[in-house]
């Protein structure tokens, strides 16, 4: 499976608008008391806002005209008490929707989230995190903007025109048709430009993960770009990165802002319509100088709301430009499914490999055709020259990827149908580039690893000391209360080696895979690490990948893994013979 969330790009599904609106929708449904509460209060304010200026006229013409100053003044404070409702009303709507847009930006980002937790390695390799931490923060953040802001501003928008429209059509029927001809042109303009609008705003939120990437990258590896002189290097590229932003924004903007002038025009139209036509009819006695005061303003209500639909209507193509680069993550699946359990077949192997074939996503084949098993309680060396397919073989081993043709068998039964639970309880895996959390020692040995959680320091110590690691934890000066960072700095390379391997010793797998682990650890440690292996229980088997010859010297059975074979190299002799011969060709 490809998990390239780039390629999607421009060739999102065409869905109609309504559709999407709908789809929208789907994700606050479960709000429905407070949707329902906030229309209710978009509603009542749309009716009062449009009584308003009936009342307004009827007291010119009633009152006003006839000077009956009384009935001005009880007029006046019907329209406060009405205004002042209003105020509340808006302010209800305005409270409730930005905690519908906190509450769906909340469980949107954990949804992203978690799936992003459940893909797989291939999805990490093919992904920059800078892309996925701007689609967990900023496009989650577009619907919730949507919402919070715009939606119910949307349903107060469209009731406030449509009681609008009709006051206009009802006062003067042929006044009212002339007053909302204008709008017909904003509904085939809105209609034509409208895919514009999402599509330039899809690029510029590409821009923006394409921006967050870079500077996700270069804060990533800022000790490289330090020590090889390589600001310059990672400024050019940011700039370019910020200037394809800057570019896409304004392009967004200017899409996103289109609109208004056009609606702007319109209304303007409208207003010289109702005056040129309004001011006809009142010198031919048809209309009174109250009604027009009215009529001018329910046009105004007909088109400030369609102004501001305007805006709202660019930031529901925003959402929904938004929406598709959050459903692109959430619409993957792992291609790593636990498949249901098959007959076991008759092996008395731990693990065994039978005619895997593999290659990345993408890529060529990177192993060919392997077989090879791994027996209870022994040793194995992988060895082979750089690039050969160690770690490779290592990752099937652990089920970071599947074969694309063969099988691996886990006890006789397809690795398959072991839950990620199980598996990675049976396999530990220290990986070549040790990764910590921040934290302490104490939380780092205990990741992932639901046993010992909650022993105190003095219970932990016993059992480190029961797994004869107690010499490791001696290194740290702080002993399980170490403070360690996540990006690595206060503890060495080795060090981190060394919580990565009392990490996985302590989970006790059936089979430890250490992949270069010891690549970083000074001699006497490496003895050390080598007499807590052999002190293992006698059921692990374990794998070590490591180019250190001595390291391997008495694995039961070596490997040699060069350009996608796994042979067995017979002795350690031959081994080194053929390590040798290998580098020397290369
Ligand atoms: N994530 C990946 N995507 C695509 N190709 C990869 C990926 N990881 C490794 N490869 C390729 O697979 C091949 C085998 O790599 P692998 O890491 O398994 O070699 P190795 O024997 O462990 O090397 P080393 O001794 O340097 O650790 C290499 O050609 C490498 O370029």
């Amino acid at each position: 499976m490809n998990y390239n969330l780039n390629k999607f790009a421009g060739q999102e599904q065409k869905i109609s608008n309504y559709a999407a609106f709908r789809n929208l929708l789907q994700l606050i449904s479960h709000e429905k008391k407070h949707l329902m509460l906030a229309l209710s209060a978009i509603l009542i304010n749309s009716g009062l806002s449009l009584l308003a200026p009936f009342l307004v006229g009827y007291t010119i013409d009633t009152y006003v005209v006839q000077k009956q100053y009384h009935g001005v003044l009880v007029f006046s404070g019907i329209l406060l008490v009405m205004y002042l409702v209003a105020l509340g009303t808006s302010y209800l709507q305005t409270k409730l929707m930005g905690s519908v847009g906190q509450r769906t930006l909340f469980t949107l980002r954990n949804a992203v989230f978690n799936k992003i937790q459940q893909l797989p390695v291939a999805f990490f390799n093919q992904n920059k995190a800078g892309d996925l931490i701007s689609r967990v923060n900023n496009d989650t953040d577009k619907l919730n903007q949507f919402f919070s802001q715009s939606l119910m501003q949307f349903a107060g928008s469209i009731i406030t025109m449509i009681g609008a429209g009709i006051f206009l059509l009802v006062i003067n029927f042929k006044l009212g048709v002339a007053t909302l001809l204008p709008a017909l042109s904003i509904l085939v303009f809105t209609r034509i430009l409208s895919p514009w609008i999402k599509r330039k705003n899809a690029v510029s939120l590409k821009a923006f993960g394409g921006m967050s990437a870079e500077i996700q990258e270069s804060l990533g590896n800022f000790k490289v770009i330090v020590a090889f002189n390589r600001r310059d290097y990672f400024r050019t590229r940011f700039n370019t990165a910020n200037e394809h932003n800057y570019a896409t924004a304004i392009w967004a903007g200017l899409a996103n802002n289109v609109f208004l002038p056009f609606y702007g025009l319109c209304a303007g139209l409208a207003q010289l319509m109702v005056l040129a036509y309004g001011i006809y009819l009142i010198a031919e006695g048809q209309f009174s100088i109250g009604l027009l005061v009215s009529y001018l303003s329910y046009a105004t209500f007909f088109y400030n709301p369609l102004r501001q639909l305007a805006t709202l209507w660019t930031n529901f193509q925003v959402a929904m430009a938004g929406w598709d680069r959050i459903t692109e993550i959430l619409s993957l699946e792992s291609n790593l499914p636990t498949i249901a359990s098959k007959d076991v077949i008759q092996d008395a192997a731990l693990l065994t490999f039978k005619n895997v074939h593999f290659a990345y996503p993408e890529g060529r084949e990177i192993l060919h055709n392997i077989n090879f098993s791994l027996e209870q309680g022994k040793t194995y060396a992988l060895v082979g020259p750089t690039g050969g397919g160690k770690t490779t073989t290592a990752s099937l081993i652990a089920r970071l990827y599947d074969p694309s043709k063969g099988i691996v068998l886990l006890n006789g039964k397809d690795i398959r149908s072991y839950d990620d639970a199980e598996r990675t309880r049976r396999i530990g895996f220290i990986l070549q580039e040790p990764f910590l959390f921040t934290g302490t020692v104490k939380e780092n040995i205990l990741y992932g690893n639901a046993l010992y959680q909650h022993n105190s320091n003095e219970q932990l110590e016993q059992v480190i000391k029961e797994a004869n690691l107690e010499k490791l934890l001696a290194i740290f000066d702080n002993g399980l209360d170490t403070k360690v960072l996540s990006g690595g700095d206060g503890v060495s390379l080795g060090q981190k080696q060394l919580i990565a391997f009392m990490r996985a010793v302590l989970r006790k797998p059936d089979l430890l895979i250490l992949d270069e682990a010891t690549a970083n650890i000074d001699t006497v440690t490496e003895q050390l690490l080598s007499e807590i292996l052999e002190k293992l229980p006698p059921t692990t088997t374990r794998v070590i990948i490591a180019h250190r010859l001595n390291t391997i010297e008495n694995a039961d059975e070596i490997f040699f893994v060069s350009a996608g074979e796994v042979t067995r190299a017979g002795s350690f002799r031959n081994a080194v013979d053929k390590l040798l011969s290998g580098e020397s060709k290369s």
